[in-house]
């Protein structure tokens, strides 16, 4: 049996896997030649390793607002208590140009009369970038290659939340193409799909942020929502999104507004607060729709809910 200390360190050493020592108080008693890499490669200082006391760095990240740092933090110290044998916390690390995640593990062992405990971060972006991938087909719209009605449910809710939080505007439009139906017949249900898509991907250039997103809300009912953006902002992005889809230029003869195609737009407009429903709002964006619908079509209209105390 082989019991060379630098033997057990080479192999340790040839593990893709970032792996430390610690000891109860937390100071960094071993770390393999992985952990130094991704250390030297990603900027931390891992030369003065045998100073640092891995516990006090967690607390430093949690002091600091980062949620995984506290999560991390109450793992390590459960298994150093004994209350659960071992601890996993999956994590996103990404780095500017590169998506990547961690699984980090944390199990005790005893060696003579103390106990260690050994703290591995393994690279599982691949599994990941699986799950994500799938994650998005269930959220996408198969014709128009855009967010589906599931999705923008949960974007919205979160985006409520977020702006409530904030205090900020969020707006949200619902965007209806005109005598549609009279496009499938005159030119046919593929015609119509192309004209879908062409919609759609007009719709995507005026979602860049991560507080938009534009979604099909059923047939050929689009909607767009607008986190920090105020019923005047809204309405400039709405009319060039209108502007933008006339310039397609696509064939309705038969339709009275036009014989190109045109859209009808409710745009409603609020800040979250408690005393306002998220289904109010959507609800609302759908009356100002009809209006428009009934007000002759190739319309916007639009209102600002915002309750003024
Ligand atoms: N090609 C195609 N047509 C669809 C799709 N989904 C819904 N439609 C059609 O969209 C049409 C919608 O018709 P209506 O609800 O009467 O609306 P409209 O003709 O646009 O009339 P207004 O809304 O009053 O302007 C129907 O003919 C549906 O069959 C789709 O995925 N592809």
């Amino acid at each position: 049996m082989l019991d060379d200390k630098l033997f057990l360190k080479l192999v340790l050493d040839t593990m893709p896997e970032q792996v430390v020592v610690i000891n109860k108080e937390g100071e960094m008693v071993f770390i393999n030649k992985g952990w130094q890499n991704f250390g030297e490669e990603n900027d931390c200082s891992c030369g003065a390793w045998e100073k640092e006391n891995y516990l006090f760095t967690c607390k430093k990240a949690a002091d600091n607002g980062d949620e995984i740092g506290e999560r991390a933090l109450k793992g390590i110290n459960a298994v150093i208590n004994a209350e659960q044998e071992a601890f996993y916390l999956e994590y996103p690390c990404h780095s500017d140009d590169e998506k990547r995640w961690f699984m980090m593990r944390v199990v005790p062992f005893k060696y003579s009369t103390d106990f260690y405990y050994v703290i591995t971060h393994q690279n599982i972006t691949e599994r990941k970038l699986a799950e994500e991938e799938v994650q998005k087909l269930a959220n996408i719209d198969g014709l128009t290659d855009i967010f589906n009605r599931g999705y923008f449910d949960s974007f919205l809710e979160q985006e409520w939340n977020r702006c409530k939080r904030l205090n900020m505007p969020l707006s949200l439009a619902l965007i209806d193409l005109d005598d549609f139906k009279l496009l499938n017949d005159t030119y046919g249900h593929q015609q119509g799909d192309e004209c879908l898509k062409q919609v759609a991907a007009v719709l995507k250039q005026y979602t860049k942020r991560p507080s938009d997103i534009c979604a099909r809300f059923g047939g050929e009912e689009f909607v767009l929502v607008y986190g920090n953006t105020n019923s005047e902002q809204a309405t400039i992005i709405i009319n060039a999104i209108v502007e933008q889809l006339k310039q397609l230029n696509i064939c309705n003869e038969r339709s009275l507004p036009s014989k190109t195609l045109t859209v009808s737009v409710g745009l409603a407009s609020v800040i979250p607060c408690n005393s306002y429903k998220i289904q109010n709002m959507v609800k609302e964006a759908d009356d100002l729709l009809y209006k428009a619908k009934t007000a002759g079509k190739n319309l916007v209209c639009a209102a600002d809910l915002t309750v003024v105390d």
